[in-house]
């Protein structure tokens, strides 16, 4: 893994980013859960972004466990079924705050939702500080409310934190004309404005974490999270994925 440090502005448009990472992808080529190759080698692309000088918050859905439980969830009541979704996020942030702690870096876990003996309560001010003094930080539990997702979590911290841009990681790369799962014929956008992906209802990322994104003139990448080497390109402003941004 290179150790590269970004210097000039053209190369690194980003000092401080909020990594979206798609519960999904934690699995791997498994079907459920969390595969310790595939966390550990987030871990090391997280740390490699880390060591070219980019500040890191992550946020991570719970894709990978909740979609399991979906149906135990059926016919419960919508809130609760919802704080069990968050609280799969919290196990995939101690999963992520485990791998990165055995690669070496620092990083804090702050819930949304309280967990002291586990995780630090969200405070913004405090959050802010970690990542002036070099610390990673993983977001858990998403808003701390129910009917949002983890992408509007990852769009509220990054207004929050006044990251210079939201990268999602995903399994696809990028935003495609309609799913690429369900259409082969999909073609992938390059960039795109919100106004577009809005209208549009491109389904990559759910309309909330959109339009507040596009309130507060926060770009979006959109990128390939499982191809080795796509992050630290994503927050060096190579052209990967897609960018979403203001027209
Ligand atoms: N227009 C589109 N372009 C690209 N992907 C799309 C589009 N419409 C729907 N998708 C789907 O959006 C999904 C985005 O995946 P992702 O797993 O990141 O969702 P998530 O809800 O953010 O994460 P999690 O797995 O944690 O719940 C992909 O599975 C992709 O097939
Ligand atoms: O702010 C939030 C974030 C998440 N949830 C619930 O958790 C699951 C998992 O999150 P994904 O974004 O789908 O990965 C989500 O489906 C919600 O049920 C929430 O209620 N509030």
């Amino acid at each position: 893994m290179s150790d590269v440090r970004l210097e000039s502005s053209e190369q690194r448009p980003y000092k401080r980013v909020l990594l979206k990472l798609s519960g999904e992808v934690l699995m791997g080529e498994t079907s459920y859960g969390v595969d310790p190759e595939t966390i550990n080698r987030l871990a090391r692309e997280i740390i490699e972004v880390q060591n070219a000088g980019v500040e890191l918050a992550i946020v991570i859905g719970g894709g990978n466990i909740f979609r399991g439980m979906s149906g135990t969830a059926s016919g419960m009541d919508r809130a609760s079924a919802d704080y069990m979704g968050m609280l799969a996020t919290v196990m995939n942030s101690i999963a992520l705050q485990d791998a990165i702690e055995r690669n070496g870096a620092t990083v804090r876990v702050i819930s949304a939702l309280h967990i002291r003996e586990i995780a630090e309560p969200y405070i913004r001010r405090r959050a802010v500080r970690h990542l002036e003094k070099g610390r990673i930080l993983i977001f858990a539990a998403g808003t701390g409310n129910p009917y949002f997702t983890t992408d509007t979590a990852a769009s509220l911290r990054a207004m929050e934190i006044q990251a210079d841009a939201v990268i999602k990681g995903t399994k696809v790369d990028g935003v495609y004309t309609s799913d690429p799962a369900k259409n082969p014929d999909a073609i992938r956008y390059e960039t795109l404005t919100f106004t577009e992906a809005l209208t549009k209802r491109l389904g990559v990322m759910d309309a909330t974490a959109m339009s507040l994104c596009r309130d507060n003139h926060m770009p979006i990448v959109v990128f390939d999270v499982t191809t080795p080497g796509q992050m630290l390109k994503a927050v060096s402003g190579e052209p990967v994925g897609t960018l979403v941004q203001e027209g």
